[in-house]
């Protein structure tokens, strides 16, 4: 019998693609394995699901809008009909396992699934867990996490550390600096600064680039700026006017975005954090400062206190971020130390791991 499995969760990138990464290693190791993706609506999940060549339901859930009480009033009702709309789906599949990533699908199907008593399995990329995968946690049969400490959120004896499943494309990218240049049509002979501003982007650090961006050019910079949709219409409009810069919403092809940076500018979300350890190139975060319990200065301080990244607060990014990166890309010792701390921090066969103990189970 062909094995069936279900991935639920989404919302942004960093619960996206990690659940993509487990779904292709899930594939290479058993090719006949049916995967079926559990989505919200509406939610960039619907788009890049099936760009990966998977099929996906989307459920009518929402999350709790904190900034308008009013935008509720529906959410009750989301909420009894995505539980009809994962008895149905659970019906028609009859999913062997089911994965949560985290995101708003992860809760009702992982649920659902452990009222079914059908063996459930959690992915948390953080190093703090939301309140409903420490529910869930309770139920699971494996908890897989980046990070050590995560005893505080899940029973000990279910959790195995596999360190953040980047997808292959970069795990395993073999792409030279000078094609990578030549995608986004940059010089091989200026140093590069990769601004990324994590799934959604991040007006901050928009803010920072397009009042300084004078600067970043004058100090012999270029820039591929992934700017989401934030700003992006300014920002296309300072990059149709210089050469030097490449911008865009977003950025499919992550990969030659990393072999073309020689220093990255980026928020510190849990995958963005995993991808530049194992690109290996000299970072500055700018942590989203409202994520929950601030986890990405956290995640963004493990590395700096290693000394392989610098950190610049959300607040004082638009004054001083781009300071620096023209400072470290004057310091080419410094460039070199960090590169060195991250080649020490790289996982790249987290997706395989967690392949592996899912298959070991089912
Ligand atoms: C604001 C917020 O709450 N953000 C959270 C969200 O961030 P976010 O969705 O930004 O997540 P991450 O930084 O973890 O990952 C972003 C992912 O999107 C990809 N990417 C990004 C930009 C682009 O143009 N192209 C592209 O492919 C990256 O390569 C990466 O795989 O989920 C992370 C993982 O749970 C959390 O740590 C973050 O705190």
């Amino acid at each position: 019998m062909h094995k069936k499995l279900i991935i639920a969760g989404g919302g942004t990138g960093g619960h996206i693609f990690p659940a993509i990464a487990i779904a292709n290693a899930l594939q290479r190791k058993d090719p006949s394995i049916q995967i079926l993706f559990v989505g919200a609506k509406g939610k960039m999940e619907m788009e890049k699901v099936p760009q990966a060549g998977y099929a996906i339901e989307g459920l009518d859930i929402a999350g709790f809008n904190r900034s308008s009480l009013i935008k509720n009033i529906a959410l009750p009702f989301k909420l009894v009909k995505s539980f009809f709309q994962v008895r149905k789906i659970f019906k028609a599949f009859r999913p062997d396992a089911v994965i949560g990533v985290g995101g708003y699908s992860t809760f009702p199907v992982l649920k659902y699934a452990q009222s079914k008593r059908i063996p459930t399995f959690i992915h948390e990329s953080n190093s703090f867990a939301g309140k409903a995968n420490i529910l869930l946690g309770k139920n699971a049969t494996k908890v897989f996490t980046a990070t050590d400490g995560m005893e505080k959120f899940f029973p000990a004896d279910r959790i195995l550390i596999t360190g953040n499943p980047v997808r292959q494309s970069i795990a395993t990218m073999n792409i030279s600096r000078e094609t990578a240049l030549q995608y986004f049509s940059l010089s091989p002979d200026k140093i590069t600064v990769l601004v990324v501003g994590g799934s959604l982007g991040a007006r901050s650090v928009n803010e920072a680039v397009a009042a300084h961006v004078d600067e970043l050019l004058k100090a012999g910079l270029q820039l591929i700026w992934q700017t989401g949709k934030t700003l992006s219409k300014e920002a296309m409009e300072i990059a149709v006017a210089h050469k030097e810069i490449w911008a865009n919403e977003f950025i499919t092809e992550m990969q030659y975005a990393y072999a073309a940076a020689d220093i990255i500018m980026a928020r510190a979300g849990a995958m963005t954090v995993a991808e530049i350890c194992v690109a290996q190139k000299p970072v500055i975060f700018v942590p989203y400062p409202f994520a929950t319990e601030d986890h990405q200065t956290v995640n963004a301080l493990q590395l700096v206190n290693k000394g392989a990244a610098w950190l610049v607060k959300d607040e004082a990014a638009k004054d001083t971020a781009i300071g620096k990166v023209i400072e470290l890309a004057k310091d080419e010792a410094t460039r070199k130390y960090m590169s060195g701390v991250l080649a020490t921090l790289s996982v790249t066969d987290a997706d395989e791991r967690v392949a592996n103990e899912i298959l070991k189970t089912i």
